[in-house]
């Protein structure tokens, strides 16, 4: 029996030529009878290594020949897939005569999630093994499937529970001197599907309407469409030119960065020097969320669905019950999507999950985590409560998107455990834990955090404190932009339509509605820009100086909050509906508004939609990176891809400037902020100009330009 070993991510070239040699010296000796693949270390294969996309003759095109050795050799070849078997190495898989896995182990084709598609004939062999509608599902999606749906899908042809090794040669060994044809996917028909073309043409719609824009899912359909239409060399043709047209694409190379971008925020560092290193979590067996409103549920969610026993608490019975229901409402649904349903999650036991008014029962946990609204002195009160209630070493954490951490740390008798964790609502979907740090926390406080934020998930990313931390200091500005639009003369659709074209799920103003208009009309009537607290005779226009768009505000006073009073910046079929409609009442609103305040409308066109609301973001993620409120700008990208629907294939905002290029970002920025001198959010920051001026280096050199001395913190 010859043995061939496969190391996952390392040295893809070395890996292919050790493939290459070993089968080429198996056939030729004949006292081989056959052939067994295995990963080192309990890992079959993970596929390429992303890092060497950038050299497109290392991959793709040398793999696709090497599968093919595998399955014309005249000795039966059996994968024996532990860990995983991802990429690259599934398509080696597909090649082998037989698969067989360890049951713990995960298979797919992750390359659409890099902006490829499987190159190395898998797009040909997977429809042949499995038939088209899931191979389209895995190839499209780059969802990857544990053992036993494999097995059943007939990925692979055995599971089992000990040895996959010894397993594999017991079946090689037992499928000697049969024939191998059968086994070759390469001969295969491609299973027959009722009525292929129309079953592939609605999937093409519903692939384009979820790519949002992005290449691949699309071009993977269409290496798939060619397996159906064409002999196995001519799709295997399709798909490698299919293959070269994403690698030169932009859109690779942004999602790769997104992917390294995922994994670097996870090594958190603060500017005083903190990280992994020198901070270990501390365990959270227990934890309690106070607040049942929105967030509060989706964190209790979240938590069970982590089997972190809850306490849940609100400030009296009715509140309490009308949460208790909704967050069983909640887990039911998110078991009815786990194998094992609602006694997998257990939440009707008390030990579990326990719903209380009672502050008390918050002595024993861990953690905490306040979703009470955003209110300053209410989120005081509380914190002041559990500082004298809480064991001395329990996190507490708030959840607050804007607030000011060491305010609501100086309400507790110890600061260095007070932290932000701000989640995305909704808040058992959304992946992004914007972590945030204040003047005192301290590192293990960080670590616990970002522990959790793996125990849930989540991708957690560390940041500095200021108003509206990073997510939400970056969105003022773009909202900020979209609302002056209006005033000079576009309407909502047509801002929205620019944006959701670019990428996003949804536009600034359905995103508004959404999330309800009052929810800012609040925090500006707190910080006294509207509301009775404003002095009178201010200009309706003008804040400090500056440029304001009283809209918003003069919507709420109409008492249009968006979905949920059936009225927004657009109109809705009923009160919590969905289904957006451009309003006529609003567009005769924005008329009169403009006649009031003398503002002649003009013709915006998309290329100025899109310049001034997402430049302007941009522009404030430079001034968020010079003030070390974030340590880099993947951390930035990283909270946009998963906290704000920015569209992953542009890889985040940081990056997507980097790619149209930091002199066209600040020679627009410096037109608009001229045409629009009282908008601060549209003067260059410092660090761009700075950027532009070292001649525009690559996106991992930009920290290496600021000097230590810029940071705040
Ligand atoms: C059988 C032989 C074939 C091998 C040679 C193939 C030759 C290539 C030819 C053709 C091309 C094929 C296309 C592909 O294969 S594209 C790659 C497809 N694979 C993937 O997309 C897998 C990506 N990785 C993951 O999904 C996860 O990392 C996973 C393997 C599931 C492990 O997850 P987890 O345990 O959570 O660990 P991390 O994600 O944090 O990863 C740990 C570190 O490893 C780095 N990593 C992981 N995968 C890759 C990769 N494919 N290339 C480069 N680096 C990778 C990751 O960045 C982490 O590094 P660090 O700790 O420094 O951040």
């Amino acid at each position: 029996m010859e043995l061939l070993s496969l190391t996952v991510n390392s040295n893809s070239l070395a890996v292919l030529q050790a493939l290459e040699d070993g089968l080429k010296k198996a056939d030729a000796d004949p006292s081989v009878k056959a052939v067994m693949i295995c990963g080192e270390n309990g890992k079959f294969s993970a596929g390429a290594d992303i890092r060497g996309f950038s050299s497109p003759k290392r991959h793709g095109g040398a793999l696709g020949p090497i599968v093919s050795l595998i399955e014309s050799s005249e000795k039966p070849v059996v994968a024996a897939i532990e860990g995983v078997a991802l990429g690259g190495g599934l398509e080696v898989a597909l090649g082998c005569h037989y698969r067989i896995a360890h049951v713990k182990a995960w298979m797919g084709l992750p390359e659409v999630t890099l902006g490829l598609l499987p190159g190395a004939e898998g797009t040909q062999r997977l429809p042949r093994l499995i038939g088209v509608p899931t191979a389209l599902d895995m190839i499209t999606t780059g969802k990857h499937i544990p053992a036993t749906e494999a097995l059943k899908l007939g990925l692979v042809d055995e599971i089992v529970e000990e040895n996959t090794i010894e397993a594999a040669i017991r079946l090689a060994n037992k499928v000697i001197g049969q024939p191998l044809g059968p086994r070759r996917l390469s001969l295969k028909p491609v299973p027959k599907v009722p009525n292929m073309e129309a079953f592939l043409r609605e999937a093409a719609v519903k692939v384009k309407q979820q790519a949002r824009g992005c290449l691949a899912p699309e071009l993977c359909l269409q290496a798939v469409r060619a397996a159906t239409e064409t002999p196995f060399a001519e799709g295997v043709r399709r798909e490698r030119e299919l293959f070269r047209v994403l690698l030169s694409s932009g859109q690779a190379q942004a999602l790769q960065y997104a992917f390294f971008a995922e994994r670097a925020v996870h090594r958190w560092a603060t500017p005083a020097g903190a990280s992994w290193s020198s901070a270990a979590p501390q365990p959270v067996c227990k934890a309690a969320v106070i607040g049942l409103g929105t967030m509060g549920r989706g964190i209790v969610t979240s938590l069970v669905k982590a089997s972190i026993p809850v306490v849940a608490l609100e400030q009296d019975l009715e509140y309490l019950n009308k949460g208790r229901k909704a967050v069983m409402l909640l887990l039911e649904r998110e078991a009815m999507k786990m194998e094992g349903g609602a006694q997998s999650l257990d939440f009707h036991n008390p030990a579990r999950l326990q719903f209380t008014v009672d502050f008390d029962l918050l002595h024993d946990v861990d953690l905490v985590i306040e979703a009470v609204f955003e209110n300053m002195a209410l989120k005081k009160e509380i914190f002041h409560k559990l500082s004298k209630i809480c064991k001395p070493g329990a996190l507490l954490c708030t959840n607050t998107s804007a607030l000011n951490i060491d305010e609501i740390a100086s309400a507790t008798s110890r600061p260095q455990q007070v932290i932000g964790t701000h989640f995305f609502s909704p808040a058992h979907v959304m992946r992004l834990l914007e972590i945030i740090y204040g003047r005192h926390t301290s590192p293990t406080a960080i670590a616990t955090a970002m522990q959790l934020a793996k125990t849930l998930k989540k991708v957690g990313v560390v940041v500095g404190n200021c108003f509206g931390f990073v997510g939400n200091r970056m969105m003022f500005p773009y909202v900020q932009q979209a609302v002056f639009l209006l005033e000079e003369g576009s309407r909502p659709e047509a801002v929205d339509q620019v944006l959701e074209d670019f990428g996003f799920k949804i536009g600034p103003f359905r995103m508004s509605d959404l999330a309800g208009l009052d929810v800012g009309w609040r925090s500006r009537q707190g910080q006294g820009l509207t509301g009775p607290s404003l002095p009178a005779g201010t200009p309706a226009r003008q804040r400090q100086g500056q440029r304001y768009s009283p809209l918003p505000d003069l919507l709420c006073e109409h008492g249009r909050f968006g979905q949920k009073t059936a009225k927004g910046w657009y109109q809705y079929e009923k009160a919590g509906g969905r289904t957006a409609t451009p309003d006529p009442w609003l567009h005769s609103f924005l008329s009169r508004y403009r006649d009031t305040h003398g503002i002649k409308a003009r013709f915006i066109d998309q290329e100025e939609i899109l310049e001034r609301c997402l430049f302007s973001l941009i522009n404030e993620g430079f001034a968020i990176l010079a003030e070390g409120i974030a340590s880099g700008p993947e951390h930035l990208d990283v909270i946009y891809i998963n906290g704000y629907g920015w569209p992953r294939h542009r890889g985040g905002p940081m990056f997507y400037a980097s790619t149209v290029g930091l002199p066209r970002v600040l020679d627009k920025l410096q037109k608009y902020s001229e045409a629009h001198p009282d908008v601060p959010g549209l003067r260059p920051s410092a660090f761009l100009k700075k950027l532009v001026a070292v001649g525009n280096p690559p996106i991992k050199e930009w920290m290496s330009y600021l000097s230590q001395q810029s940071s705040k913190l």
